[in-house]
Formats: C-alpha cells, sequence, structure tokens
C-alpha cells in the first residue's frame, strides 16, 4: 500500500477540519480526493506530506509513520501545494537545481535528472527563461518538475489545475495522466471532468468526512439518484398512462410528443414504455436514458443538508 490514512483527525480550535477519515491508496493508482471548498482536502494532504501533524490518527506512506518517519517520508513524497509558490527571479535550471539540492543531488546526478524532469514535463523550450517570464501553465509544469527531481514514488498534488486556462488544463492533465503510469498520484480538485479523466478511483470528503470511496465507474451506476429517461413520440400522448409504468416516479411533458421520465433508482423502464407505446399504438421516435451525471453525483453526496 503506498498511502494509508487511518482514523485521521485534524481540529483547528473547534473545527474538525478533518473528521476521523481512513482511505487507502494502492502502488500505482491515481486518486481523485474530490470536495467542495473547506472540505479538508489540503488539510489531509498537508498531514501526508509532514507539513502538518495530525490531531489523531495516523498516515504512512510506503509503510512509513508520516510523524515518526518524517524525513524518509519527504525522500519518498513529491508535494505540489495548492497557490504552489515559485522564485519567479531564479531561472527554471537554477530553481531546478536549488529543489534537487534539497535533497542531496549534486554534480552529474543532479543534471542528468534536471533533463529527465524538463524532458518528463514539456519545459524543454521554456528551460532557460526565468520563471517569472512564464505562462501560469508553463509555472505549473515547473512546479511538477521539481515536484519530480528526487524521483519520489509518491506525489501529492493540491489542485494542480487550478487558475489555468482550458488549453493549459488540458495540458496539465496529460502531464498527470503520464506520471500516473509510473507513480502513485493523489490529487484534489473540486472539478468532477477532472477526476473522470485522470482517476483509476475517487474519495470524496465533504465537512471533513469521507462520503464516497470507489472506482469512478461504480459511483455513477451505484448512484443513488433517480435515473431519467426522455421519449419522444410524433406527438402528445396520454401522461397518465406513462405514469402508471412500475417502477415511474413522475412524467414531465417537455414540449409536444417529448416527456421526461424520471424512474426509480435501479428500475429501467424502457422496455415498458416501449411496449406501452406498441400496444397504444403511438409512434415512438426516440428513447433515451440520461447518464447520470458525475456532476448530480457530487452535488447529492455534498450539497449541505441542514
Ligand atoms: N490554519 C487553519 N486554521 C483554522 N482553520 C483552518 C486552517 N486551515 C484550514 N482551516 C479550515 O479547515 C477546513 C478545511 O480546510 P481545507 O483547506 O483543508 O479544505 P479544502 O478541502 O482543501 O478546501 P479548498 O478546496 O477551498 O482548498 C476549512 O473550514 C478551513 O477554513
Amino acid at each position: 500500500m503506498s498511502i494509508a490514512v487511518q482514523n485521521l483527525i485534524k481540529t483547528y480550535g473547534t473545527q474538525n477540519a478533518v473528521d476521523d477519515i481512513s482511505f487507502e491508496v494502492k502502488k500505482g493508482e491515481v486518486l481523485g480526493f474530490l470536495g467542495p471548498n473547506g472540505a479538508g482536502k489540503s488539510t489531509t494532504m498537508k498531514i501526508a506530506t509532514c507539513y502538518l501533524p495530525p490531531t489523531s490518527g495516523s498516515v504512512q506512506i510506503c509503510g512509513l509513520d508520516v510523524q515518526e518517519n518524517a524525513l524518509e517520508v519527504r525522500r519518498k513524497v513529491g508535494y505540489l501545494p495548492e497557490h504552489n509558490p515559485l522564485y519567479l527571479d531564479m531561472f527554471v535550471r537554477e530553481y531546478l537545481e536549488f529543489s534537487g539540492s534539497i535533497y542531496g543531488i549534486s554534480g552529474k546526478t543532479l543534471n542528468q535528472r534536471i533533463g529527465e524532469v524538463v524532458e518528463q514535463t514539456g519545459l524543454s523550450i521554456e528551460q532557460n527563461k526565468k520563471i517569472g517570464a512564464l505562462s501560469k501553465g508553463y509555472r505549473q509544469r515547473v512546479g511538477l518538475a521539481q515536484v519530480l527531481i528526487h524521483n519520489p514514488e509518491v506525489l501529492i498534488l493540491d489542485e494542480p489545475t487550478t487558475g489555468l486556462d482550458p488549453n493549459q488544463i488540458v495540458e496539465i492533465r496529460q502531464l498527470i495522466k503520464n506520471i500516473g503510469k509510473e507513480k502513485t498520484v493523489i490529487f484534489s480538485t473540486h472539478i468532477m471532468q477532472e477526476v473522470q479523466a485522470l482517476c483509476d478511483r475517487v474519495v470524496i470528503i465533504n465537512r471533513g468526512k469521507i462520503v464516497a470511496d470507489s472506482p469512478v465507474s461504480s459511483l455513477q451506476n451505484n448512484s443513488q439518484g433517480k435515473a431519467i429517461i426522455t421519449a419522444e413520440f410524433d406527438a402528445d400522448v396520454d401522461t397518465k398512462l406513462l405514469q402508471s409504468i412500475a417502477g415511474v416516479v413522475s412524467v414531465k411533458h417537455l414540449k409536444t410528443g417529448v416527456y421526461q421520465i424520471t424512474e426509480q433508482a435501479g428500475a429501467d423502464v424502457r422496455g415498458s414504455v416501449f411496449k406501452l407505446a406498441t400496444a397504444q399504438n403511438w409512434t415512438l421516435l426516440g428513447l433515451k436514458q440520461e447518464e447520470n451525471s458525475l456532476e448530480k453525483i457530487f452535488h447529492d453526496l455534498t450539497v449541505q443538508k441542514d
């Protein structure tokens, strides 16, 4: 197991920012750590990277406890904080030299390592510029190069695409995807598509508690949310008959011949709608089950229920 979080609690004053959470990340897995603002993502990540002590509970990285073996843990982890501060007056290579030296890498090894991470993060054409002269997307690449410089086994990335434009987001996602082929990665986000694009698994945290921990695909399949079907006929039909189908919760008339049918979770009423149409001699033009969107699932799991 690369990361094991057990009964982790972090309290600020009287507030439980992280409230007794446990989850694991297997070697080579890419885990999306998802939650709305203030859910406790950054706090968990700071504890996992030895930047904050937990109030109680534990985090182990590659079998090492973050409190008992902080130095070794730091060697095994690459951490990209949210709003990663960079030295804007430094040149890219100079900054990477400085970052590598912190880990005791020097001489030829450091030069070789810089070449590798520059290549890996697509920084080649910008490597001789000052960081301050780079676009946000390239600055984030520098952040990722810095995170990779000591060749860590585990990467912990806090909202790595925040503040980037749509093209830069796609580029950084692709970079993380490539990195994820070799490393264990946990990254936080509040963007569902990001999880869908990058992750094997997702842990969703809300107000300090875990509300979902599953592969992205099964999250969609097992959603508590009721599915929605759109049925289109060549003319208006009898809504009451549609409503009487077993498993149908409600029927909404959208426009001439088009109905939105909400069905109970787990029910698939498309066959019954088809049979009803045949029996009633209705001309059915289309029948489509709307996929339970990840945004909806996220909303259902994290909306404040006070
Ligand atoms: N140093 C601190 N002192 C007091 N409260 C804090 C501190 N840091 C975080 N908090 C509170 O703890 C809760 C969790 O914060 P955290 O930054 O971990 O959430 P997050 O999920 O990373 O949010 P975001 O997506 O906005 O970055 C929030 O309510 C926040 O206000």
